[in-house]
């Protein structure tokens, strides 16, 4: 039996599940925390990633691994391979005015045809242009500029500073994969190349950049003999993980929400809505995001001194609609729409309505129809959706699958738990080891079909254009 290593080095955590290369059975997992905040220090991932293969039981008897990872973030190295500054992340909104700036020169049509989006605080390419306007000593330092997956599969394959790795500061022996590219605002997926006009604007000179590495090739082998896949962002290896075919739509529900789906034809959204990615098998992957996901769970659940399952079980006694109550969640601001600063809005209370049930049913319908407003985006670009498949660890709470049949108004799917990223980046090491991707069967237990609470919809939206007008 040929085991395979797949990891999700996500936001608030690192997960690692070991497979069977064949069956996909599960074999072992294991998982670690990552510090809060949306500035961090590289090393906390790979001392994660450690935790989390030794949980696991080890990779010594794993033929290869790959990891998925948050999209976006800002690795930049010195020549000799060391850490310049902690990592923005994703979720970090600081460089709102540099996506503003990178906009205005190069112009959003310009900007959504040749990299698939127009760039919002998240996109790796703002970050750059953050540092160069506001840290220009450190942006002139910067040798070359990684992802968290591709930094940590360079880590991975043996290659780091001098005294902490076995094969040293090869920056040349940086990878990644087109999904993961195709977030940083500086790569065109139609070309498979970078942008330099992008770089040379955002960082004022081209730094060493991951080589792309197409899937089922590898990229090189851990020090104790391993293989190692090209890996991929985390909503692309979550598609790969369910075998996403087209007419599936992905929800995901993790600190962020995305909307996604694996399309034959790229998207180039001028709006900005739609980020135009590249998927983890040479297709697209339209994706819609916003930054309020889970945490508003995990903020009402501690307000209301109650767990996540209680917090659902009380949204489930009130009515939909949560008696006219509507939250708009923008607790982090928000980046589709695009409001870094915006803060969240709980409206519509009255002496009557405001109770408990309510408050917990309004946190998970504004949750969610802030998606349905990308689910929405999705379907004018012409993406089809038939299903929906809901993952993510808020997508795991029985009211919130119950919820999101009533918002998305699709016959929404419900997998069994699992950490669909990681088994996408498994499914990807068994591509390597196999030759081709092997069929895993997905399990489900069961699938939420309900009329669209179009009411629910209608007072969300209004809510939400009210806030966006302050
Ligand atoms: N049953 C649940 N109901 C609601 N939220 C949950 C549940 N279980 C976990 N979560 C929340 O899901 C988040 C973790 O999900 P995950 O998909 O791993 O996030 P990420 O990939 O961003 O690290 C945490 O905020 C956690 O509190
Ligand atoms: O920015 C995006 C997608 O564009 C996020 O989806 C990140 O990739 C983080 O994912 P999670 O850790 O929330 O799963």
């Amino acid at each position: 039996m040929a085991l395979v290593a797949g990891v999700d080095t996500s936001t608030q955590s690192c997960k690692v599940v070991i497979r069977d290369a064949e069956t996909g059975a599960l074999v072992r997992e294991g998982r670690a925390s990552h510090p809060d905040g949306t500035e961090v220090n590289p090393s906390h991932w790979w001392t994660a990633l450690m935790e989390a293969i030794a949980q696991a039981g080890g990779i010594d008897d794993v033929e290869a691994i790959s990891i998925g990872g948050q999209q976006h973030g800002m690795v930049v190295l010195d020549s000799e391979g060391r850490v310049i500054r902690d990592a923005l992340l994703w979720n970090d909104t600081r460089s709102a005015g540099a996506a503003s700036e990178l906009t205005e020169h190069f112009g959003a049509n310009y900007l959504a045809q040749l990299t698939g989006s127009v760039p919002v605080a998240s996109f790796t390419s703002t970050k750059l242009l953050w540092l160069k306007n506001t840290e220009p000593e450190n942006a002139a330092r910067v040798a070359a500029v990684a992802l968290p997956h591709d930094w940590l599969t360079w880590r991975l394959a043996g290659y780091g500073p001098e005294g902490e790795s076995e094969k040293g500061p090869v920056l040349d022996a940086l990878a990644t994969d087109r999904s993961d590219a195709s977030g940083t605002g500086y790569f065109n997926s139609a070309t498979n190349s970078y942008c330099d006009e992008v770089l040379t604007y955002a960082l004022g000179h081209i730094p060493v950049l991951p080589r792309i590495v197409l899937p089922g090739e590898e990229v090189g082998m851990t020090p104790g003999g391993v293989k190692v896949a090209c890996g991929a962002g985390d909503n692309a290896a979550a598609a790969f993980g369910l075998g996403a075919a087209e007419g599936d739509v992905v929800v995901s529900l993790g600190t962020s929400g995305t909307v996604f789906a694996v399309s034959s034809s790229s998207t180039h959204d001028i709006s900005g809505t739609i980020a135009g990615f590249a998927s983890a098998s040479n297709s697209s992957l339209p994706l819609v995001c916003t930054l309020n996901a889970a945490r508003v769970m995990d903020s009402f659940a501690k307000v209301l001194g109650v767990n996540h399952d209680e917090l659902g079980q009380l949204a489930l006694k009130a009515e939909p609609g949560a008696g006219g109550v509507v939250l708009v969640p923008y607790f982090e601001g928000e980046r589709t729409p695009n409001l870094p600063d915006a803060t969240a809005e709980l409206v519509g209370l009255t002496l009557a309505n405001n109770t408990r049930e309510n408050i917990a049913r309004a946190a998970i319908e504004g949750m969610l129809c802030g998606l349905n407003a990308g689910l929405e985006a999705l379907a004018d670009a012409g993406v089809a959706c038939s299903r929906i498949f809901l993952v993510g660890g808020a997508g795991a709470n029985p009211a919130v699958q119950v919820i999101a049949g009533e918002i998305f108004g699709v016959p929404v799917v419900i997998a069994e738990p699992g950490e669909y990223v990681a088994n996408g980046a498994a499914r990807q090491a068994a591509q390597l080891v196999l030759g081709s991707a092997p069929a895993w069967s997905i399990a489900t237990i069961g699938t939420v079909s309900s009329p669209q609470a179009v009411n629910v919809i209608e007072n969300y939206r209004k809510a939400a254009a009210f806030a966006a007008s302050r």
